[in-house]
């Protein structure tokens, strides 16, 4: 159904919020009072309703924003109420392929829209531009929001656009960190990545690239370095920490992946920083100087150095000062009424450790996404009580020699134990002083062993760290996990 027609006929009573409700009409100009502090403004058009006012709009066409859609589909409520307003040229998809079936080299069949727009990434439905149309989804594309204010509920959109909102939600993500202009962060043949347009520039990049630098140890370091890999490219990478991956893995089980990376031929340069970034005489990346004065040579290079939640234009509504990101409560509410924000930009109360967090992982947007639109639209009021879960794959690519894939599960606190060789499994435990089990990784599970993980890291057992550590195998040091799980009261 046609946005404008649906919304001129499915006026009727609904509740939005927990303990508020609206009465919804048809034309005439009308302010539709949805609590004692929010309302949302209909003036109509001759048409029944006026395009300027948005019942339901999100900001940001990302990851959680097509999860959020599917949401609004599934209640019936996006038929001429939602709008999604967003910054990118395609509808949402799930962004963690740009670093992983994205970069196969092109005769090893990468990834490509339309192939992985959401919800694919979790099993659901490939919502593609079609999708949104047909469910009366308005998606306002490459026109992003440069404007808020609250008091009159308007934003206003790059190309001048004003639009009016009734419930409004924020899922504006992270944004790539970058290096300063100044030393040579700007340069053609210096990348970033976090969309799709970076993914393309990067890949043509790579398809005359000889000498690859990658900046940074973390998730993107990783996986673009284990990419190049793919490309026969040589490939260097470049962090101030001692060993990779630092925010998650212990000393011991980063070494089981630096050495696989080198024996791919990939070549680390630990404890270093960039000092400038050099350009030859066409004008691109030729080298990197680091801050002890040595020069590694790069024709192309990828910055991988950490993200920063979107929150501009929308400081007011409340940024937290320890984690950045928009602050909400455990219903993904915003501290004004009406105004919610979810994924990478959501500042959430993670329940089960007592603390205010930001996830910048896929899982999180995934469930943050559908935990709001169900409290917008129903009258749950569960608080959300996130596990946290991440995940990598790398070597993906046909013909690999290895492929590696590992999840995590839960907090990486605490003392840890180590089990398995790499040969291909391993698996770390990280266990506090009251010997309960808080975070679980593993690399080359099955899907038995994998499932295993949250159910460990959920009920937190009492574990007795001297059998897993004499353990024999990493499916021995599982199965004395499990068996605790049984002894151990559930929290
Ligand atoms: C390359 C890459 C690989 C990743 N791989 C993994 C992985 O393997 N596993 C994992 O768990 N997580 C991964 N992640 C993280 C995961 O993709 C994010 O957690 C997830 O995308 C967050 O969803 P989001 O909707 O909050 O933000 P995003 O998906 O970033 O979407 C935000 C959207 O808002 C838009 N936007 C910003 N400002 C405005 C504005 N003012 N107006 C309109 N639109 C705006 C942006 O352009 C973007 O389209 C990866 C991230 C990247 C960048
Ligand atoms: N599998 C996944 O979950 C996955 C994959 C890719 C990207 N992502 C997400 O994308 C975002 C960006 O990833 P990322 O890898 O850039 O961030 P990250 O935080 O994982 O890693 C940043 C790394 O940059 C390095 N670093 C920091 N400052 C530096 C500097 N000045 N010079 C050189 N190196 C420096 C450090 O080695 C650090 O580990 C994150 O939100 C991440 O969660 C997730
Ligand atoms: O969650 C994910 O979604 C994409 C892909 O599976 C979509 O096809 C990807 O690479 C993930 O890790």
């Amino acid at each position: 159904m046609a946005s404008a027609a649906a919304a001129a006929q499915c006026f009727s009573s609904y509740s939005s919020f927990p303990g508020t409700w609206a009465l919804r009409q048809r034309g005439g100009a009308r302010v539709l009072q949805l609590s004692s502090r929010r309302s949302f403004c209909v003036s109509a058009a001759a048409d029944g309703f006026d395009n300027q006012n948005r019942e339901y709009v999100i900001v940001g066409g990302g990851n959680a924003a097509g999860y959020a859609a599917r949401t609004f589909v599934q209640h019936g409520m996006a038929d001429g109420r939602l709008c999604i307003v967003s910054k990118e040229p395609v509808p949402p998809y799930e962004r963690p392929a740009l670093t992983k079936g994205y970069l196969f080299p092109p005769e090893k069949k990468p990834a490509r829209l339309p192939g992985f727009h959401t919800c694919v990434g979790s099993g659901g439905q490939r919502q593609t531009a079609e999708w949104y149309k047909e469910n009366g989804i308005e998606v306002l594309y490459e026109d992003p929001v440069v404007a808020f204010d609250g008091k009159t509920q308007t934003l206003k959109t790059s190309s001048g656009k004003i639009l009016k909102y009734g419930s409004l939600i924020i899922s504006t993500g992270c944004e790539a960190s970058r290096l300063p202009e100044k030393i040579g962060g700007k340069l053609p043949g210096v990348h970033y990545i976090r969309d799709v347009a970076d993914a393309d520039s990067l890949v043509s990049s790579l398809g005359s690239a000889k000498k690859v630098l990658v900046i940074g140890g973390g998730y993107i370091g990783m996986e673009v370095a284990a990419a190049a890999c793919g490309w026969n490219l040589d490939t260097t990478i470049v962090f101030p920490e001692d060993h990779i991956m630092p925010r998650l893995f212990t000393p011991s089980l980063a070494k089981k992946y630096e050495d696989l990376y080198q024996q791919n031929g990939v070549k680390f340069i630990k404890g270093a920083l960039i000092d400038k970034l050099e350009a030859g005489s066409d004008g691109r990346v030729s080298s990197a100087v680091l801050k002890d004065g040595s020069v590694v040579e790069a024709d192309t290079a990828i910055v991988g150095i950490g993200a920063k939640p979107v929150v501009g234009p929308f400081e007011a509504v409340g940024v937290n000062p320890e984690v950045g990101g928009i602050e909400v409560d455990s219903l993904f509410r915003t501290s004004v009424p009406g105004i919610f924000a979810i994924g990478d930009v959501a500042a959430f109360p993670l329940k089960m450790y007592n603390r205010i967090a930001r996830v910048e992982h896929v899982d999180h947007a995934r469930k943050s996404a559908h935990h709001c639109v169900e409290t917008l639209l129903t009258s749950q009021t569960k608080a959300y009580d996130y596990l946290p879960y991440f995940y990598s794959r790398v070597f993906e690519y046909e013909g690999s020699s290895r492929k590696v894939w590992w999840q995590f599960y839960g907090d990486n606190v605490g003392e840890t134990v180590e089990v398995g060789n790499f040969d291909p499994k391993i698996a770390t435990f990280w266990i506090d002083s009251d010997s309960r089990l808080k975070g679980i990784f593993l690399e080359s599970g099955n899907s038995e062993e994998f499932s295993l993980l949250p159910q460990l890291a959920k009920s937190q057992p009492i574990v007795d760290k001297s059998k897993l550590q004499a353990a024999a195998s990493v499916e021995d040091a599982l199965e004395i996990a499990r068996s605790s799980l049984q002894s151990a009261p559930l929290f």
